[in-house]
């Protein structure tokens, strides 16, 4: 019986030239699908070209889907910068940071899910970035969830910037860009999904003594608490949960994350 040779190295680099060919071409082929897309989105009425919702569903298709050993990390790095420097080609925007919790980690943060075509600014906290939001066309902000005070009260009011999304969309051990951080912008015309986490702001009548049981509380300064209601949950039960007198406004909604089990876990 006669072998197949092994392939020699220069037939193996042929291949890599192939695949990096193809892969060159279908980005391209990429481009002319948005350059198309731009049309219909132009003719719709909000100028922003962002779609939180299907940025966080393509996210969990393609890392659900992935397998080899190329590591995941980068397989979402190059869908985030791919997905990120797309929109951008469609409505230019900047991303602002506040680096209230460091610099490092929301350049990381930044970095990692926006790539380095799309301009970024840093803010020393996120009144800053609020402000910035509320001035532009249609960029974004990114706040660490856990920025002092309660910055999300800035959030209230139907004409203010709302939270639109958290990052990371994929939680795993060890993530590369792991600051929890909620990506801002002034309203857009999405609503939420009925699977989507939905924020709201709750003021108490005086600060409690312990958070409410049962409900999700990812930040609190004294009597002001953002309450993230999961699929199912609603303002109506929140508000039954606590004492008169609280007020309740709604600060934007994200998609729920996806959480990647840790390899061999
Ligand atoms: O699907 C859209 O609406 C797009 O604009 C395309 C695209 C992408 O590049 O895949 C870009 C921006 C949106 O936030 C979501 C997805």
């Amino acid at each position: 019986m006669t072998q197949t040779p092994a392939p020699s190295l220069a037939d193996l680099r042929q291949e890599i030239d192939r695949i990096d060919a193809g892969m060159h071409k279908l980005l391209m082929e990429r481009g002319d699908i948005i350059d198309k897309l731009i049309a219909i989105k132009r003719s719709q009425a909000s100028g922003s070209a962002f779609r939180p919702g299907r940025e966080a569903s393509m996210m969990r298709e393609i890392v659900g889907r992935h397998h080899g050993i190329l590591p995941v990390d980068i397989v979402e790095s190059i869908w985030r910068v791919i997905i990120a420097t797309f929109t951008h080609v469609q409505a230019p925007y900047t991303v602002h940071g506040d680096i209230s919790l460091g610099n490092a980690a929301m350049r990381d943060v930044a970095r990692f899910h926006f790539g380095f075509v799309v301009p970024y600014e840093t803010h020393d906290d996120a009144g800053d970035v609020i402000h910035a939001l509320s001035h532009s066309r249609g960029d974004l902000g990114l706040v660490p969830v856990a920025a002092p005070g309660a910055w999300w009260r800035a959030l209230e009011g139907e004409t203010a910037p709302k939270i639109i999304a958290r990052l990371p969309f994929v939680e795993r051990a060890d993530h590369p860009a792991a600051l929890p951080t909620y990506v801002l912008s002034k309203p857009i015309d999405e609503p939420p999904s009925s699977s989507d986490v939905r924020l709201v702001s709750a003021v108490l009548p005086v600060a409690p003594a312990k958070l409410p049981q049962g409900w999700s509380v990812p930040a609190h300064a004294g009597a002001a608490l953002l309450v993230a209601l999961h699929p199912g949950q609603t303002a109506v039960a929140l508000a039954e949960a606590l004492p008169a007198g609280t007020s309740l406004e709604p600060i934007g909604s994200h998609a729920l994350a996806f959480v990647l089990p840790k390899a061999g876990g």
